[in-house]
């Protein structure tokens, strides 16, 4: 326990006990009549916060119920979201943190984290030096600029960097001091947060895309002068801009873009485990996908690398993938298509149409990264049906009411020959006396994971093929009787047992791969196990 005394105590969310501070505690830090006098074990502070989330009528009130909770006290918010990760995963996280990003300055309370906006350029070097911890390892970073399916968001997004950042420690055991959470303002185009009297960034448009790239290299400059082990983990950014600085970045510093990677991570381990239900191997599969941005090609660049690893070229693997988005299906006649679009530009047929580009190609497998709801409609859900014994649609635009199709209706529409996840989780849907349950394809059983064997082994760079072992880690803690369910994905009850094997497996590929900063050690589980954090008071 640190120096703190008093009510500076109780305010330090990191040393605060509340309650649970003893007699002689309180004696020796001067907390002597600031508290109540029973002195309560975690457990019962535990069941305290239960009770009160239980008086909150909406998701949103539990979501600032808990923020101002690990405002408070840290160790008693990761033991409430230990009670049941299931439960709480969709509050501090996806799709509630969605709500909460669309409320953001009006719910705001305190700050949390870092607000790096374009006024202070030229300064950020002096600016992190602000921030009390000297050894951050890992940095979660947006602009705000595509927020789950929301849009650009601009300073509201802050709560993307806090919720993923929580779910590092929730999910991965990472030692909460070692993360930070950073907003890079570089201003909003939305008009209605602009017109906000309570909105809280920079009232400015977004900048030339010379102007930001100019920005992101002096925060990363300044991220490698003052935390030199540190990586970055780009979040939430507009498509075009995650791809192109996720590129130019990937080889030169420790970073990763968990939109591009972690997506594309958890997809192929969803498809691992897709192919064990109908009996196929992901090489010999056809992939449309609706949505071609920074999700879309980072998944389909994983699934290429997953099929090469089955015994294709990258050309042949690349011709297994198309891609279709708000102008149609990706095809050589357009003009439109960036550089990381073109090697999936295959010669077809020009269309708008969604259900004619599903008959011409013949995918087995569809998934949606459009951000817009609703667009697997009943002609598309058939028409993939017709094609297939098992068709795979993967519906991961977020929030929930961004997800290309409900389970419920690729269930109904497919008769139940869907093999089906979501970005979110949909709940069992039952037909002619049959339950289905839909699987929640989201980055977080890999981003924790990965994050964890990042700060384990000061990993110099974090490529795709870290991801792809994360994938294979993930899908094969899928049990065969789950998997007999049509179930993709471990049990969320399980995610700190299942995040634990995904960072070592993770940990293990970085040392293979010559990328440690450390030396290897004879157990690389030992090594992860003595990094985890505990939600408990330490002696
Ligand atoms: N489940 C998960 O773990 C994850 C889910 N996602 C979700 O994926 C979605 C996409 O993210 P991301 O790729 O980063 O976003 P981008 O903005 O980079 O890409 C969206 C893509 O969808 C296309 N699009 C937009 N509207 C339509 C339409 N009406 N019809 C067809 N295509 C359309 C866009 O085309 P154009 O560029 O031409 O406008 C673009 O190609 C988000 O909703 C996000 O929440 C993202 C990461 C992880
Ligand atoms: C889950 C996630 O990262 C997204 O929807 O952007
Ligand atoms: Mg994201």
């Amino acid at each position: 326990m640190n120096s703190l005394t008093g009510i500076a105590l109780l305010e330090d969310p990191k040393e605060n006990r509340g309650t649970a501070f003893n007699q002689a505690e309180r004696e020796e830090k001067g907390l002597v009549g600031l508290l109540p006098p029973v002195v309560e074990t975690l457990e019962n502070q535990v069941k305290r916060c239960l009770y009160q989330l239980s008086k909150k009528n909406n998701d949103l009130e539990q979501y600032i119920y808990l923020a101002q909770l690990a405002d408070d006290n840290q160790t008693l918010f990761f033991a409430v979201l230990a009670t049941d990760p299931a439960r709480f995963l969709k509050i501090v996280y996806d799709p509630t943190v969605g709500t909460a990003c669309l409320e953001f300055g009006h719910i705001y309370r305190k700050p949390n984290g870092m607000y790096l906006s374009m006024d202070q350029r030229g300064k950020l070097k002096e600016v992190l030096k602000n921030w009390p911890v000297g050894d951050v390892r890992v940095i979660c970073v947006s602009t705000g600029g595509r927020i789950l399916g929301l849009g650009d968001l601009g300073t509201n997004g802050m709560g993307i960097p806090i919720g993923k950042l929580q779910l590092y420690t929730a999910c991965a055991a990472v030692q909460p001091d070692v993360l930070l959470p950073v907003l890079l303002d570089c201003g909003t185009d939305n008009e209605k947060l602009l017109n906000d009297p309570l909105y809280l960034g920079l009232k400015q448009k977004r900048p030339t895309t010379d102007e930001l790239d100019a920005f992101v290299q002096e925060f990363v400059d300044a991220v490698q002068e003052r935390f030199p082990k540190c990586c970055i983990h780009f979040e939430d950014w507009k498509g075009t801009d995650a791809l192109r600085l996720l590129a130019r970045y990937v080889t030169e510093i420790s970073c990763y873009n968990d939109d591009i990677q972690g997506t594309g991570s958890v997809t192929v381990a969803g498809l691992y485990n897709a192919m064990k239900i109908s009996k196929g191997d992901l090489k010999d599969q056809r992939v449309l996908f609706f949505g071609a941005g920074s999700a879309g090609i980072g998944i389909a660049n994983m699934i290429a690398s997953a099929m090469k690893l089955e015994g294709l070229s990258e050309r042949e693997a690349r011709e297994r993938i198309s891609l279709f988005d708000v102008n149609g299906l990706l095809e050589p006649s357009r003009k439109d298509l960036s550089p990381d679009q073109l090697p999936y530009a295959h010669p077809a047929q020009p269309t708008k149409d969604l259900v004619a580009a599903i008959n011409e190609l013949k995918p087995t497998i569809l998934i949606g990264v459009s951000t817009v709801g609703g667009t697997f409609t009943q002609q598309v859900i058939e028409a993939m049906s017709k094609l297939n014994e098992r068709p795979v649609i993967f519906a991961l635009s977020n929030p929930t009411e961004h997800a290309e199709c409900t389970a419920e209706d690729a269930y109904k529409f497919s008769k139940g020959k869907a093999i089906y996840a979501a970005g979110v989780q949909f709940d069992p849907v039952t037909i002619d006396g049959k339950t289905y349950e839909p699987s929640q394809a989201n980055n977080f059983y890999i981003f924790p994971a990965v994050g964890m064997a990042i700060v384990a082994t000061e990993a110099e760079h974090v490529p795709d093929e870290i991801f792809i072992a994360a994938a294979k880690a993930t899908a094969d803690q899928v049990t065969d009787e789950q998997l007999a369910k049509g179930i993709l994905f471990p049990e969320q009850a399980d995610v700190q047992k299942v995040s634990h094997v995904t960072a070592v497996k993770s940990a293990e590929k970085i040392f293979e791969l010559g990328l440690a900063r450390i030396d290897k050690p004879e157990s690389v589980d030992t090594l992860v196990t003595s990094l985890e954090y505990k939600p408990i008071y330490s002696e």
